[in-house]
């Protein structure tokens, strides 16, 4: 997949990339109040024109009369509009009322046929498209959309991370699970990145701690729900915030440098990092003689017809290890993931010392 730097297709880029806006577009007046004390704070104003909502009965947008008050405001007054499609007709409004950049939402991305679709009624089209993650905590559902909007030739094209969905009540209305996003720069680091922290957070309380995370992870840009009136919103009332405060938070905001450039800071990181690659080696020495040790007791079981999984022996090695890990200070829960997979390579190990067939050189076609 060819991707591109946000600078090569939004020169005017400087980092956070930021869009903020209504959750939906209410009313003219709403709009107005909305949009037009932000325009100068913000690169893109977004604005929900069609809402997926969860359950009928509930505020759906006002699809293209909301884009027509849009235009009639751009013409007073112009700014850049972003907004979310999910069906073909969408995105020829998109082109109709020349929006500047559009978003796939996460209930679209989860479908392969819609993406697919979706994708095909880009070709030929210049607008920027941003993929947000699918509902499910899956990477490669998400690069696969990507993917088949990239086939399609949209080439500006972005991701937008607003966490995933959880039955299970969290601090977060989304949990955010941030290492499945930098899994994805990891893999596309070109690939701009942005955060949605009012659909993770679900609370406007936690809407800057969420943005300050992104960028102390070096996301590239952030989207953020404001509301001219948000406890009076029509959709996702809790999670915008209010847009006389955006100017505030924007301004609270953090900026990390991307790497390191000073010369004695450097020389410190140096050091830092030979420690943590010396604790690597010796953490990699350690799982080599537990691993000798495993092949050596899944000799002697066998020898002895005794099976593999022992349950006692595994309960007390799961209790003992978190007890050690509260003694190191270690957390718990990360613990017991390493000793889950420790087990797990171990039974496996195991397993292939059973089935291993004694060589006999004598018998070549036994
Ligand atoms: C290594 C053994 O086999 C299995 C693997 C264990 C481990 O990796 O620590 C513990 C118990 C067994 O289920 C053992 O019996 O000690």
């Amino acid at each position: 997949m060819v991707v591109r730097e946000l600078k090569d297709w939004y020169p005017q880029y400087n980092k956070p990339l930021l869009i903020s806006g209504p959750c939906s577009v209410e009313t003219e007046e709403q709009l107005r109040n909305s949009v037009l004390p932000i325009i100068d704070k913000v690169d893109f104003v977004r604005g929900g024109i069609w809402k997926p909502r969860t359950r009928p009965g509930n505020f759906e947008g006002h699809g293209e009369r909301a884009l027509q008050w849009v235009q009639a405001l751009r013409k007073e007054t112009p700014f850049k509009f972003a907004m979310e499609v999910a069906t073909p007709e969408h995105v020829e409004l998109a082109h109709q009322y020349e929006v500047d950049l559009v978003w796939i939402g996460a209930r679209t991305t989860v479908n392969p046929f819609n993406v697919a679709e979706l994708a095909e009624s880009f070709k030929g089209s210049e607008l920027p498209v941003f993929i947000k993650n699918p509902i499910h905590a899956e990477l490669s559902l998400w690069k696969g959309a990507l993917e088949r909007f990239s086939k399609a030739g949209v080439s500006k094209l972005g991701a937008i991370h607003r966490g995933f969905h959880s039955y299970q009540k969290n601090k977060y209305r989304n949990v955010p699970m941030w290492q499945i996003p930098l899994d994805l720069k990891s893999e596309f680091p070109e690939l701009p990145l942005l955060c949605d922290p009012s659909h993770i957070a679900g609370d406007r309380g936690l809407v800057a701690e969420i943005a300050q995370r992104a960028l102390d992870l070096n996301y590239d840009g952030l989207m953020i729900e404001s509301h001219c009136k948000p406890d009076a919103a029509w959709s996702d009332a809790a999670q915008q915030i209010a847009t006389a405060n955006l100017p505030d938070l924007i301004n609270g905001l953090l900026l990390r440098d991307d790497v390191f450039t000073k010369e004695n800071i450097i020389n410190q990181l140096e050091l830092i990092r030979e420690q943590i690659d010396q604790a690597d080696r010796e953490l990699l020495e350690a799982l080599n003689l537990r691993m000798n040790l495993v092949e050596k007791i899944g000799e002697f079981k066998k020898e002895n017809n005794v099976a593999i999984f022992q349950l006692s022996r595994w309960k007390e090695i799961f209790q003992s290890r978190q007890e050690w890990a509260d003694q190191l200070n270690l957390d718990r829960q990360f613990v017991v993931e390493v000793l889950r997979l420790l087990h797990q390579q171990s039974v496996k190990t195991q397993t292939e010392v059973f089935n291993k067939k004694e060589q006999n050189l004598n018998l070549p076609n036994d």
